[in-house]
């Protein structure tokens, strides 16, 4: 790498699905349905160098894709060829936090990460509009990253309300398995009638512990837990100490909590052997709170 080029580091979070209903199928296949989505304090590292030598270079050890399958070179490549600046480059390094085929959203959000770090570090300066409807190219999860709000969503995942969520703590865990979205969408046992909820039970956009008692529940969860028995074991361990759920399409379960220490104190308690972590739900994502003081800083 060039040390002269100009460089940037970002951490691409989670994102949990506090609640999860299908409302339905559309004609394209994809399913209309509602979710929270919460961003987390917790994510991959990806360390960007820009380049003029029009070669993407990727080092993302650990996922199971083609270099050119991956999110993140297709999120690079398609944000060149949006601004026609196929000169453009760049060497990207990442290192994973985020388990695939978790439910957390770490592939999406690499790609979000990947839209707006090398917008700034190339000069595209494409507004966040534009880069939430390429987001939306790659994936229904990634305009919520590129958005960089927690937010109520509708569509495919595409119409976001932002949403201020109680503060919390997560606890998550990964089962040892791994689920793939596109099967559990095409399952004919699916659920896909659920009620929609209606924009005014968003009373004033803040979503407190009553209103994610009332709400909370994934359209998903007794179809994964019956094809992953290991799914809702690990959400029967956790209900034992508070609420448990599982986000998106899994494998991922979680609880959450008050406080760092009791979210904490109930990991340590875990079986051997189980993986997870522990991190704070926040309302901005730690993606564009580093790019603002990024941008503060030149
Ligand atoms: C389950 C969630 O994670 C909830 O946040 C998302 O809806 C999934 O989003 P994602 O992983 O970004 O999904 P994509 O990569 O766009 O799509 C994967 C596959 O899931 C199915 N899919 C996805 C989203 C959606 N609203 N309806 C669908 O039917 C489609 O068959 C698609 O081929
Ligand atoms: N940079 C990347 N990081 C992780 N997975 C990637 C990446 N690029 C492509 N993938 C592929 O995408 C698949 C799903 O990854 P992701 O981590 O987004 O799953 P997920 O947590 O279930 O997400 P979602 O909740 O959005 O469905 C992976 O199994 C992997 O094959």
């Amino acid at each position: 790498m060039n040390a002269s080029s100009p460089s940037l580091t970002l951490t691409a979070p989670a994102k949990l699905n506090l609640m999860l209903r299908i409302l339905g199928r559309r004609n394209d296949g994809y399913h209309e349905l509602q979710t929270v989505f919460q961003l987390l304090d917790f994510g991959d590292t990806l360390d960007f160098q820009a380049t003029r030598d029009g070669l993407i270079h990727l080092h993302c050890p650990n996922v199971d894709v083609a270099p050119e399958q991956n999110l993140i070179y297709r999120a690079a490549q398609l944000l060149r060829q949006h601004c026609d600046r196929m000169h453009l480059g760049a060497s990207i390094s990442v290192e994973k936090a985020l388990p695939s085929g978790g439910g957390i959203g770490g592939g999406s959000s690499n790609a979000a990460t990947t839209l707006l770090g090398l917008n700034h570090l190339w000069g595209c300066e494409l507004d966040i509009d534009t880069l939430a409807e390429l987001g939306r190219q790659l994936g229904a999860d990634v305009p919520v990253f590129v958005r960089g709000r927690s937010a109520f969503a509708e569509g495919v995942g595409e119409r976001l309300t932002p949403v201020n969520i109680v503060p919390r703590w997560y606890l998550v865990l990964k089962p040892a398995c791994h689920v793939s979205t596109a099967a559990l969408f095409s399952d004919p046992r699916l659920t896909r009638d659920s009620a929609a909820i209606t924009l005014a039970a968003l009373r004033d956009r803040r979503l407190n512990t009553h209103w994610l008692d009332e709400y909370a529940g994934n359209d998903f969860q007794p179809l994964v837990e019956d094809l992953y028995p290991e799914v809702g074991e690990a959400r029967a361990w956790l209900a034992q100490y508070a609420k448990a759920y599982l986000t998106g399409t899994g494998a991922c379960v979680f609880a959450g909590f008050d406080s760092e220490a009791a979210a904490h104190s109930v990991f340590a308690e875990r079986p051997a052997g189980w993986e997870g972590f522990v991190a704070r739900g926040a309302d901005e994502s730690i993606t564009h709170r580093q790019l603002a003081k990024f941008a503060a800083s030149v």
